[in-house]
């Protein structure tokens, strides 16, 4: 007997979970899609078992159903779910970045006989689309679950068990409170990204040297202005009276600066600053690890093609597992920075010194 998992929305999450689900043992992976050349692309890229443009379809005897289209979206498959013969003991999810309205919606369809459980995988990027998808990105990151009151445990605990499949740390929250914590924590900094490149883009309609000159601190606070307008129109609007309030927060800490400038308040600057650093330095590095943690190495790299290559076939032919590369800073003609994690000290010990012997300048 297979385990049918349907997955409605096969882009960056979708597909990414689909990754994370197919080929293992009772599984199977069916994609929605609205067009046949996006059928044909899920299929042909590996990412489903099978692809089919019809809703009802896609939902027959499904064990699991994963939404994972735009937020604005989201309720409109819900309520067309709510009225196909759905088999008994179906569990609904969805990944949208807002929890609260699509938990109500859930509640105010009353089901027959299947459970909806919300979800929101703490992983994304700025790309958008399958062709971004990663059976990694879950990966010691969270996962929330937002079960209403009323899902049976057992429910509960079967969508837990699936999504081990992910390797994420699940959490269990309200969905108010999800939306809270993170309208504060992702939302707010894409509102920033977006206003900060928007004004500086207008700088720079009038003087092309803005973005000559634009370095990595605007490219590391700007990443995330470049994802996709539609994902974020929905997200801002469904979690619109949390950004109020989070927006007039931020208004007052942008005054307060205003303020210390216009004092000329160095002391305030310089406390602010400390008093950011002091908490950043707190954050754990990266989601990545929190579970298994991690041991990283930083090399300076020469902008050389293929320098990624040669680093990891070096590492691979004497046998030392590698467990994540990440280019940190990569500009032409500069050194760049490169991230080696290993799950075993004992391999990144090895690394050091074969990359040390090899004349790479090595950081712990
Ligand atoms: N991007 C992130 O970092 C991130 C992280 C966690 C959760 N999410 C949530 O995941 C969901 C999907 O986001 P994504 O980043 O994977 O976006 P995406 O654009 O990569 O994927 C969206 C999918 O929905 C489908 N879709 C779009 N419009 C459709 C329509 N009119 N009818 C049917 N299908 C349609 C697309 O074909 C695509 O397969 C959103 O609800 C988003 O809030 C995003
Ligand atoms: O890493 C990114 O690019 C993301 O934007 C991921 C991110 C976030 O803000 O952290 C974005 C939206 C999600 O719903 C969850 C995660």
């Amino acid at each position: 007997m297979t385990t049918k998992i349907a997955i409605f929305g096969v882009g960056l999450i979708g597909g990414s979970l689909a990754l994370c689900f197919k080929g293992k043992e009772g599984l199977t992976v069916v994609g929605h899609a609205h067009r046949p050349e996006s059928a044909m692309k899920y299929v042909s890229r590996g990412v489903v078992d099978s692809a089919t443009l019809s809703v009802e379809e896609a939902a027959l005897d499904a064990d699991y159903i994963f939404l994972c289209v735009p937020v604005g979206m989201l309720e409109g498959y819900l309520q067309q779910l709510s009225q196909l013969p759905l088999k008994p003991g179906c569990i609904i999810t969805d990944v949208g970045s807002t929890k609260a309205s699509i938990a109500a919606c859930a509640v105010s369809l009353e089901l027959p006989g299947v459970h909806f459980i919300g979800g929101h995988p703490m992983a994304g990027s700025e790309r958008s689309g399958v062709e971004a998808a990663s059976s990694l990105l879950f990966e010691n990151a969270y996962y929330v679950l937002t079960p209403p009151p009323g899902v049976p445990e057992e429910a509960y605990h079967a969508l837990e068990t699936l999504l081990l499949h992910t390797r994420a740390q699940i959490v269990r929250l309200d969905p108010e409170r999800h939306d809270e914590i993170v309208g504060a924590i992702s939302h707010l900094p894409h509102i920033i990204a977006v206003a900060l490149v928007n004004q500086i883009s207008a700088y720079d309609d009038t003087d092309s040297l803005y973005s000559t000159l634009a370095a990595g601190g605007f490219r590391d606070i700007t990443r995330i202005a470049s994802s996709d307008p539609v994902i974020w129109r929905d997200i801002l609007l469904g979690n619109r009276s949390v950004m109020l309030r989070l927006l007039k927060d931020w208004n007052e800490e942008v005054a307060s600066f205003i303020d210390m400038l216009e004092q000329e308040d160095g002391k305030g600057i310089q406390q602010a600053f400390g008093d950011a650093n002091d908490f950043r330095s707190q954050l754990p590095e990266r989601r990545k690890g929190m579970i298994m943690p991690l041991f990283d190495l930083h090399i300076d790299v020469p902008d050389h093609p293929g320098i990624i290559g040669r680093i990891t076939t070096q590492l691979g032919d004497q046998g030392i597992n590698l467990s994540n590369v990440q280019i940190i800073e990569s500009r032409e003609d500069v050194p760049g920075i490169m991230r080696l994690s290993f799950r075993q000290e004992h391999d990144m010990e090895q690394a050091k010194l074969l990359l040390q012997h090899n004349d790479y300048t090595v950081y712990v």
